[in-house]
């Protein structure tokens, strides 16, 4: 069926203004995991939230209540419920997406202020945090609702809206807050959904668009060791004292091996080998290890075999370090014994490995190894959050009418992947609703996602939203 003519070419015309509404969403700083950006938060929430009335959604702000971090009690960010058409002919479309984003500063090596879109012209790239995970695909749906209503056209469904400030911190509150609103039936805002669409995630390299199809679970804990009752002097105490950042250390050490293996018996074990047939797929895809070697930045795969490398994304579990709370990080050479830190660290998920599976294997193997070390020293192992692995059925009408909205604007057939990361809420949607959820990416392999410098190319923000807007057409009159 395609998107009119009309349409597609409103979002050409309006391409800066869409880049400045975009920009205008970057500049907040909607760190989710950051306890003192916690209003700048619920005021993305907020503005987006503004923005969606302004075009005619009919929205609710979910209070999902508080939650302890950073040791504060913080009001959570809002869930924004919403809804736009009530035709009983037409098909309803759940969308989903995420408002707040990673941290970043510019001293992480950012070559440009990571709050402040850029406009790259050369490369016509659109820089900032947040440009492509996710306020670009969020962005891309408000333009898709612009462009119809500017145009008097009508949508060709139902559109209903949930999107969260908490994704890249747990997602918390946010299964609650969905079943509940499911349970409500038809008098609730998802009553009579029949999929779900979510663009937050990205293609497999930079040739070709991607539709996704599979998700890792994550378990995310930090591994806390306190001792000296204050920071120490190390030419005082070293060598007097048990010294927390050296048991940690130790312990980070333990976790997984330098190949990738995860070291923590049986979490690796939980998952069956691929069969022949699965490891054809690896081997038909348009991939190579130099595509993850550009999206790297450097001639770093794990090996030179290209299945063994997208296996390691697509279908194995991983286990990575991400840092050390309350150790020395700054410049300079300061002598110091930390007396309390904390290393991060989190196992991305396969089926049918689940967070409440491997929370007790994680903790009684990093105990018994600290035990190990005969430390005087305190260590607990903390879970701090999780979800659970997401696998869809590719075959559904949702995934044949993004296949032909990315046909009809890239004049390409779209792979086939499961990503690697984690968007908790997915088996949520597919589980309590009873319908299919796919995942429709905008960004590139390279756009550097949760990294310095995160990008979206202009012409994936321009077509991409083309992308969206034409798929609600072929999901109209899909059967
Ligand atoms: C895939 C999605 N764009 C994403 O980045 N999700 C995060 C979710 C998360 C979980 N804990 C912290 N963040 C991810 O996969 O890291
Ligand atoms: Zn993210
Ligand atoms: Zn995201």
């Amino acid at each position: 069926m395609g998107a009119p003519a009309n349409f597609l070419q409103y979002v050409d015309n309006n391409a800066d203004s869409f880049i400045k509404r975009l920009g205008e969403a970057v500049k907040i700083q909607s760190i989710s995991s950051d306890a003192r950006r916690r209003q700048e938060t619920i005021a993305m929430g907020l503005w987006l939230n503004d923005q969606l009335t302004q075009l005619g959604v009919t929205t609710k702000l979910e209070d999902l209540g508080t939650h302890v971090m950073q040791g504060q009690t913080l009001q959570l960010p809002y869930a924004i419920i919403g809804k736009l058409g009530e035709d009983p002919k037409k098909k309803t479309v759940l969308i989903y997406g995420h408002y707040d984003v990673q941290p970043a500063l510019k001293s992480d090596g950012w070559a440009t202020e990571p709050f402040e879109l850029v406009v790259d012209n050369e490369k016509n790239r659109l820089i900032g945090r947040g440009s492509t995970d996710d306020k670009g695909p969020i962005m891309g749906w408000l333009n898709v609702i612009q462009a119809h209503k500017e145009l008097g056209l009508d949508l060709p469904v139902n559109l209903r809206f949930c999107f969260e400030g908490m994704e890249e911190n747990g997602s918390e509150g946010l299964d609650e807050c969905v079943i509940a609103e499911v349970a409500k039936g038809k008098d609730g805002y998802f009553g009579g959904v029949d999929c779900v669409c979510i663009s937050d995630n990205y293609w497999l390299n930079t040739r070709t668009p991607a539709l996704t199809y599979g998700l890792r679970g994550i378990a995310y804990f930090a591994i806390n060791v306190s001792g000296p009752g204050q920071d120490l002097h190390s030419g005082l105490f070293g060598r007097m004292v048990h010294e927390p950042m050296t048991d940690l250390i130790k312990l980070m050490s333990k976790l997984v091996d330098h190949d990738g293996t995860i070291l923590i018996p049986g979490i690796d074990e939980m998952v069956p080998p691929a069969d022949e047939e699965e490891l054809k797929l690896y081997t038909k895809m348009d991939y190579s290890t130099a595509d993850v070697e550009e999206s790297a930045g450097a001639s770093i795969a794990l090996s030179d075999h290209k299945e063994t490398v997208i296996m390691g994304r697509m279908r194995n579990p991983s286990l990575s370090l991400h840092g050390i709370q309350g150790a020395f990080s700054d410049v300079g050479c300061k002598t110091v014994i930390p007396s309390k830190v904390a290393g991060k660290f989190s196992l991305r998920l396969v089926p049918p490995q689940t967070p409440e599976a491997v929370i007790p294997l994680v903790k009684a193997y990093i105990e018994s190894e600290f035990a190990k070390l005969n430390s005087k020293n305190k260590m607990n192992v903390e879970y701090l959050h999780g979800g659970k692995p997401w696998v869809a059925d590719v075959k559904h009408w949702n995934f044949e009418a993004a296949k032909k909205a990315i046909e009809s604007i890239w004049k390409k057939s779209p792979d086939y992947t499961r990503e690697g990361g984690s968007i908790p809420v997915t088996l949520t949607f597919a589980e309590s609703l009873g319908v299919n959820v796919l995942l429709l990416p905008m960004g590139r392999a390279d756009d550097g996602a949760h990294s310095t410098n995160e990008k979206l190319d202009r012409s994936n923000f321009i077509e991409g939203t083309k992308v969206l807007g034409t798929y609600l057409y072929e999901v109209a009159v899909a059967a």
